[in-house]
């Protein structure tokens, strides 16, 4: 393992990440740097490797080569889903998947009780948040009026934010958010995007997602992948403006 000097300042570290499945290489050579309290914008097109690379976070992916580090130290590959999820790593998929039949708060306090093992302490994760920060919860996924509500009379768009507070409760360094405005109205994109910034700081956020307008709404860096590796990063300005992206994403 080659160590760099920003090893210790980056919350996630990947370097020279390669996955191959049947001799296709989903990941190619994926370099990723994630700061603390980061909001990074994944975009790029189809099949460019962006599930891949959060099945690798998340234990869920085993990489042939290439280093994926935690907090400056903790060597992902060598763990397993749990275990990483216990480190503070949360992930939110596409669908929402909330208890239907409880309320908006049993749900949180479900998420606040979730299972804990001894890798929690062994790891060094910080405790979940308390019950009583649970209000704290619900205004930073702005669902405090719909408390008492059950998840199923909520919107798409409210079943989102309180499975993004579901993950909140669990208090992650890092959430990997896929596609979350999927079958969104553009309010509750707008609505999104503002949620998000109000998390990012306090956990690093990284969001996979196509809506440009809302990843332009983010105001964050974004990484664009393209064949499993980075085909451009920086502010958004520049990667819209890059020619390669506008070929092989933006312009089809
Ligand atoms: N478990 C797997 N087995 C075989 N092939 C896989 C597996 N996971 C991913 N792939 C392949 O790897 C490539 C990268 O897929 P990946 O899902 O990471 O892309 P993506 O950028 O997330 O695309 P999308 O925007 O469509 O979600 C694809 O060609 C996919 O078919």
């Amino acid at each position: 393992m080659n160590a760099q000097p920003e090893l210790t300042q980056a919350l996630l570290y990947l370097d020279g990440v390669s996955v191959s499945f049947d001799g296709f290489r989903a990941l190619n050579n994926l370099s990723l740097v994630i700061g603390p309290g980061e909001m990074r914008a994944i975009i790029g097109p189809n099949g460019a490797g962006k599930t891949t690379m959060m099945d690798i976070v998340t234990g869920k992916t085993r990489p042939d080569e290439g280093d994926v580090l935690f907090d400056g130290r903790v060597d992902l590959t060598r763990l397993d889903e749990a275990s990483i999820a216990e480190l503070g790593i949360g992930r939110k998929f596409q669908k929402p998947t909330v208890f239907e039949s409880q309320t908006v708060e049993d749900n949180l306090l479900l998420a606040l009780k979730g299972p804990r093992s001894a890798a929690a302490s062994l790891f060094g994760w910080r405790n979940r948040v308390k019950a009583s920060e649970l209000d704290g919860v619900l205004e930073t996924v702005g669902l405090a009026e719909h408390r008492a509500r059950l998840a199923a009379d909520l919107s798409h768009g409210q079943k989102q934010w309180l499975e993004i507070g579901m993950l909140l409760a669990q208090d992650p360094k890092l959430l990997l958010v896929d596609e979350p405005v999927a079958g969104m109205t553009d309010a509750e994109t707008e609505e999104t995007a503002r949620l998000l910034t109000r998390i990012a700081g306090n956990h690093a956020v990284v969001v996979v997602e196509h809506d440009m307008a809302f990843v332009r709404a983010l105001g964050c860096k974004v990484t664009c992948l393209h064949e499993g590796t980075v085909l451009a990063e920086g502010p958004i300005d520049a990667v819209s403006a890059n020619e390669r992206v506008i070929e092989v994403y933006l312009g089809r």
